[in-house]
């Protein structure tokens, strides 16, 4: 039978203690409906005795409703030697009403005696006086052992001391934290093979990412016998992060043969991550296990052919079981199964001849070996594949192309493009301006187009990145640009490469445009 194991996620509370998170108290509350809606058992919403937006928070949260997910407020044991019950931040930790409330106290000897000045005897006291208050109020206290293995290393009698007062004291879990991140693995077994031995009460693994451990620290210990992990979403979390969750839910429930109380639907694990990312202003990290955008990307070439005839032959499980999604890339490391792959994924058959991808994978790295990069531009390299099949030819072709900049010392710039391009053998001259020379390029370009192509009225330039690619040349260095254009819908890629980065620009926007008319074209929704 698989073994149960409770989620608390505590990306509202460690999680905003990472560098450049914040939320605010409505993004607290949309994050814990969606962490409910996924099957988060236990949520730590934050400290309300730290400050007004967490107090706040567990205020407007007692007006929602949740399906599975129990609210938890968190804090430290009191101050000593506060009267327990008159100590501010437990007195904040009942205010919020929470069925579950999570406290923290010192289980390392070094932290008692220099953080708090307290002896063995007064540290222990203090754990137990500061749970059982809580308890005899009617909430559920989960007990974060706080450095519990560096503690454990340190001095064992001591730190098993502490949490034998949690035990004694009833608490619900007894969370065994590394909260500097630092243990290894080996570290995680010995101390919970030995804790198990003396404590009954149900363990939890709270593990930060210092060592780049936590999600392998937290797997280790829930093999060990913890039964309860603490985490966050997308591993934010102070200094390294915390354990990822979004790591450890796929871990447990595809591979180690673990249950969760409620039944996760695993293929809502790439949405979520991806939301929540987006609510904290960061970009996705494409990277990451599991969720990001080249967890299951195929670049060389010998692993697009393998894919090919089976995706397990390079895959660690199905993209499609955490909603994620295979991808194929294109660059000088292709062969020709990745340009057959793409093709097909572009809708266009080139399975008739072997010299034709053999012809196009050539030119790929030929270009790729000037400097363009086709892994980040798609769009590019369809046009190129299209041209090659004589089923794309650019929509206008440039004649003449001036750009003027001028700037004085008083922040006012500007620029000027005059341009001559002809469409369908008739020629159009434009002027336009801009804030810089690639603005003003884009605007005379638009321009001059939307006479022939109005459909072009939406699509914008939405993002824009150069690369100096031979440093060394200094000023007269090789550059790429990349640049995203987006039709309000969609949103694709296109490259430029020259030693004159208004050149590379001008490439890489004659190819966003190309594109959506091309594209257009193919939906045959193209007037002209
Ligand atoms: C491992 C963890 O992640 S623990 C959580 C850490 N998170 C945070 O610190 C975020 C929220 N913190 C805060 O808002 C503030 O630090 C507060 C409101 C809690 C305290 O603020 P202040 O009263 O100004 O104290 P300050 O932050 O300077 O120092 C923390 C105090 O808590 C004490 N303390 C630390 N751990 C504990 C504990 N487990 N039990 C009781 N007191 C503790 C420290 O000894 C120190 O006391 P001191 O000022 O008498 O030396
Ligand atoms: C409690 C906690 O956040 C820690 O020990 O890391």
């Amino acid at each position: 039978m698989n073994k149960l194991v409770e989620l608390f996620d505590t990306t509202l509370r460690d999680g905003t203690q990472g560098e450049g998170i914040s939320l605010t108290v409505r993004d607290k509350i949309q994050i814990c409906h969606k962490l409910d809606e996924f099957g988060i058992d236990i949520i730590e919403g934050g400290w309300p005795g730290s400050n007004p937006r967490d107090a706040e928070f567990f205020e407007a949260v007692k007006n929602e409703k949740f399906n599975h997910t129990k609210l938890c407020a968190f804090g430290s044991t009191a101050r000593y030697p506060n009267k327990i019950e008159e100590d501010p931040n437990l007195q904040a930790l009942l205010k919020a009403e929470t069925p579950y409330v999570s406290i923290f106290g010192k289980t390392w000897k070094f932290h008692s005696e220099k953080s708090l000045g307290l002896t063995e005897d007064e540290n222990a006291e203090l754990i137990y006086n500061s749970i059982s208050f809580l308890k005899s109020k009617g909430v559920i206290v989960i007990f974060d052992a706080e450095h519990f293995f560096d503690g454990f290393k340190d001095d064992e009698k001591f730190a098993m001391k502490m949490l034998k007062a949690a035990e004694k004291a009833c608490a619900e879990t007894i969370v065994l934290c590394d909260t500097n991140g630092g243990s290894l693995p080996s570290d995680i077994i010995y101390a919970i093979q030995k804790v198990k031995k003396e404590i009954k009460t149900p363990l939890g693994i709270h593990a930060h990412n210092d060592g780049d451990l936590a999600v392998a620290n937290s797997l280790i210990a829930i093999e060990n016998g913890a039964v309860h992990v603490q985490g966050t979403i997308n591993g934010v979390g102070e200094r390294c992060g915390n354990a990822n969750l979004v790591s450890i839910i796929p871990n447990l429930l595809l591979k180690m043969n673990y249950k969760t109380k409620k039944e996760i639907n695993l293929n809502t694990l790439t949405l979520l991550s991806h939301s929540i990312s987006e609510m904290m202003n960061l970009n996705p990290n494409s990277r990451a296990p599991f969720v990001g955008k080249s967890a299951f990307a195929h670049k060389g070439g010998i692993h697009v052919s393998a894919v090919l005839k089976d995706s397990k032959m390079y895959e660690h499980i199905n993209p499609k079981l955490v909603g994620n999604l295979q991808r194929v890339l294109v660059s000088d490391l292709s062969g020709q199964s990745n340009i057959k792959y793409k093709a097909k994924e572009f809708g266009v058959d080139i399975d008739e001849t072997t010299e034709f991808s053999k012809k196009l994978v050539s030119k790929i790295k030929q270009l790729e070996f000037q400097g363009y990069q086709f892994d980040g531009a798609e769009a590019s390299f369809e046009l190129i594949l299209m041209n090659e099949k004589n089923e794309f030819s650019p929509y206008f072709k440039t004649i003449d192309s001036k750009v003027y900049t001028f700037f004085d010392y008083e922040e006012h710039k500007q620029a000027e493009a005059v341009l001559k391009i002809e469409v369908n053998g008739e020629i159009e001259h434009t002027a336009a301006e801009g804030d810089g020379p690639v603005n003003a390029l884009d605007n005379a370009l638009r321009k001059a187009l939307l006479r022939f192509y109005p459909e072009l009225n939406e699509t914008k330039l939405v993002d824009y990145k150069v690369r100096v690619l031979d440093e060394k040349e200094a000023t007269a260095a090789k550059v790429r640009v990349l640049i995203e254009s987006s039709d309000g819908k969609e949103t694709w890629t296109t490259v430029g490469v020259s030693t004159n980065i208004i050149e590379a620009s001008w490439q890489a926007l004659c190819d966003g445009l190309n594109y959506k008319l091309y594209k257009l074209s193919k939906e045959k929704k193209l007037t002209a």
